[in-house]
């Protein structure tokens, strides 16, 4: 597919030029680019997926991990525990992204695979200590870029919501290792409940995995009750689950769609620019979402 790149990307958003950029209609992206950038940053809220739109997808040729993989993978777990783990994964990662199956048909098996890992989580005692050095020690990374990102979301009083299936207890950790947790940034995730001691005995509330995010941001209504004056919403993720993370927003008036597109290219690409404004195909950077945030924000 080749993308009409038009007049106003080129002199506006050069970064929209790039080679990982790819658009199914890029007059619709420019029209609503423009609408959100004349409504005022004030009017806009961001809301972000995490494991592999937030973090890296590889570095150095190698998978990065995600919030449950930094745990996975940490002094925490015994080694007959890491391999569970790692067979879960192995067992329903490609079910997560098999496109072949209907979100129907992934959404049991999903459940199944979270509540398998978080079962083997608790039996291992984890203890509220072990995660900032489990972090600490591990590989995970967020996008080259991630700091203007974060910075000037925080700047122009922008609310960035990080909506994560992942562990929330893990991901607070990453973003405080990389100096990002502000003031802006709140998060809705599966967050751990330890008991007196300091040890993992459940995770609390709800389960998110993700094919449901739809039902995390209907739960979550005084959220967006809170940011209803704020009806423009730029949304950043790598799954076709992500595409709910803006459910709950209170009278929507304009929506930008960017998708990560990181694994199985060929077999998904098609999907990805049917359901998200922008494809980034294989790009490791914030490059293309900090251009945006930046013209958003008026190039201030
Ligand atoms: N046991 C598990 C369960 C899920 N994952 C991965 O985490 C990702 C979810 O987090 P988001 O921030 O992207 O919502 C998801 O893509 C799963 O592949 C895991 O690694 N281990």
């Amino acid at each position: 597919m080749v993308t009409v790149i038009t007049a106003f990307f080129r002199k506006m958003i050069p970064e929209l030029s790039n080679p990982s950029v790819c658009m199914k209609d890029p007059q619709r992206v420019q029209k609503v680019l423009q609408s959100i950038a004349e409504a005022g940053a004030n009017k806009l809220q961001v809301i972000s997926d995490f494991d592999m739109t937030l973090t890296r997808f590889s570095y150095n040729g190698k998978r990065c991990p995600t919030c449950h993989n930094i745990l996975d993978n940490s002094r925490a777990i015994s080694s007959e525990c890491k391999q569970k783990l790692a067979d879960l994964l192995k067992t329903y990662y490609p079910i997560e992204i098999d496109t072949s199956l209907s979100v129907e048909e992934k959404l049991p098996l999903m459940v199944e695979w979270w509540t398998k890992a978080h079962d083997l989580l608790v039996e291992q005692k984890v203890r509220k200590d072990q995660l900032a050095e489990a972090v600490h020690e591990s590989e995970a990374r967020l996008r080259d870029g991630y700091e203007f990102f974060f910075n000037h979301l925080h700047k122009h009083d922008v609310p960035l919501l990080i909506f994560s299936a992942g562990i929330g207890d893990i991901l607070e950790e990453v973003i405080r290792h990389f100096n990002v947790f502000l003031s802006n940034v709140k998060i809705f995730s599966n967050y751990m409940d330890f008991d007196e001691s300091g040890t993992l005995r459940a995770f609390k509330g709800e389960l998110i995995h993700v094919y449901n995010k739809r039902e995390g941001a209907l739960l979550n209504t005084g959220h967006f009750q809170e940011l209803r004056t704020r009806p423009n919403v730029l949304l950043l993720g790598d799954s076709i689950g992500d595409l709910n993370m803006a459910d709950g927003v209170q009278d929507m008036q304009n929506i930008l769609k960017i998708g990560f597109l990181n694994d199985k290219v060929e077999e998904r690409k098609q999907t990805y620019l049917d359901s998200y404004d922008i494809v980034l195909v294989k790009d490791e950077t914030m490059d293309v979402p900090n251009a945006i945030v930046l013209y958003l924000t008026g190039n201030k």
